[in-house]
């Protein structure tokens, strides 16, 4: 369903160049789940919102994304439009800032169903209502106003919505970091069960390895703007190749931190500031050395790809594809 090839985003601003996804490549089929990790910074929301290009304009977007073979980076914008909400729809992280407040949650549930669909308002209401129902929400609360509902109802509003039109594709970006932790899992239970039931393919972005593990078949860890590791979960989880996968695992978040949801433990210094992404574009040499425990000389100077380091999976690091033998 999506072929993603070599998705690059650079931020233009300031007289600067902030390179924040250098070069992701990855496939998602029909109902499959792919889960996004990294520390913050490492461009897990710009590559999903450059998918459906609902970047500010300081952004460029190269590479191409294919959807059911059809590149939505050169489409034009009226095909975009179309694709938005019906054939794929994004859970923003807040959904306060992501609802119109002066407009009532029926009103915003309609409004994509009457765009694309093309039924009347009592279809559009009735569908309205059910997917409100679908959420866990009583369909008389259809007139009420953002306001009056809680977060974590509030994320539910935003999931019917992303299911308004039933998309083939949900891209969900941590949509449920603001919510307590009790809250959290419900809203993340029901998202699971939406998707299973109805065959949806989802990425979802999270600083959380626990929750996408349980939610994702696949995961995919970023770090500097590229895959890192891309496999199974639980794979990835139980056995991890890369380095900085490893780091990650042995990361134990601070209940009620958000800071502190991805510190990978053991590791030395911080990710790359946007400054120093800039020079990692012009320089060889894997991006997480100068943290990388493991390091040797030839990290400092080698070209580092994603390689396959087992059934599939693939780690962009010298000491996988030296120990495969290749
Ligand atoms: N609108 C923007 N203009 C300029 N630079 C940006 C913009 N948005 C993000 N960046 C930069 O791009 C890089 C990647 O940011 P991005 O938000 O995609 O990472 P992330 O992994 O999603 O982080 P987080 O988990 O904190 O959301 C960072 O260096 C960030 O400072």
């Amino acid at each position: 369903m999506l072929d993603v090839r070599d998705l690059r985003v650079n931020y233009q601003g300031g007289g600067r160049t902030v390179p924040a996804v250098r070069g992701v490549s990855f496939t998602l089929d029909r109902g499959q789940t792919l889960g996004v990790a990294g520390e913050s910074g490492s461009g897990k929301s710009t590559m999903a919102l450059s998918l459906l290009r609902l970047l500010p304009s300081s952004a460029q977007v190269t590479g191409q994304v294919l959807f059911e073979g059809e590149d939505l980076l050169t489409a034009k914008w009226a095909r975009l439009r179309a694709v938005r909400w019906s054939a794929a729809s994004v859970v923003f992280q807040g959904a306060m800032s992501a609802l119109n407040p002066v407009r009532t949650i029926g009103e915003q549930i309609c409004e994509p169903i009457l765009l694309h669909d093309k039924v009347g308002q009592k279809t559009a209401r009735a569908r309205a209502a059910e997917l409100l129902d679908s959420v866990g929400l009583p369909s008389r609360r259809l007139g009420s106003y953002p306001h009056e509902f809680s977060g974590g109802q509030r994320q539910r509003i935003m999931i019917a919505m992303a299911l308004a039109c039933r998309p083939d594709l949900i891209i969900a970006d941590e949509p449920t970091t603001a919510l307590d932790v009790m809250v959290q899992a419900q809203v993340l239970n029901l998202l699971g069960e939406l998707v299973r039931e109805s065959g949806i393919g989802v990425i979802m972005i999270s600083h959380d390895l626990s929750v996408l593990s349980h939610m994702c078949e696949r995961l995919a860890v970023m770090y500097a703007g590229q895959i890192a590791e891309i496999g199974p979960s639980k794979q990835l989880i139980t056995e991890p190749r890369h380095p900085y996968t490893r780091a990650l695992g042995r990361a134990f978040p601070t209940i009620g931190d958000p800071a502190s949801r991805l510190a990978p433990a053991g590791l030395p210094g911080d990710p790359p500031t946007p400054s120093e992404l800039a020079k990692l574009n012009e320089s060889r040499g894997c991006a997480f050395e100068p943290r990388c425990p493991e390091a040797g000389d030839a990290c400092r100077t080698e070209t580092v790809e994603l390689w396959p380091s087992g059934p599939g999976r693939e780690a962009a690091c010298l000491r996988v594809l030296e120990g495969s033998g290749a």
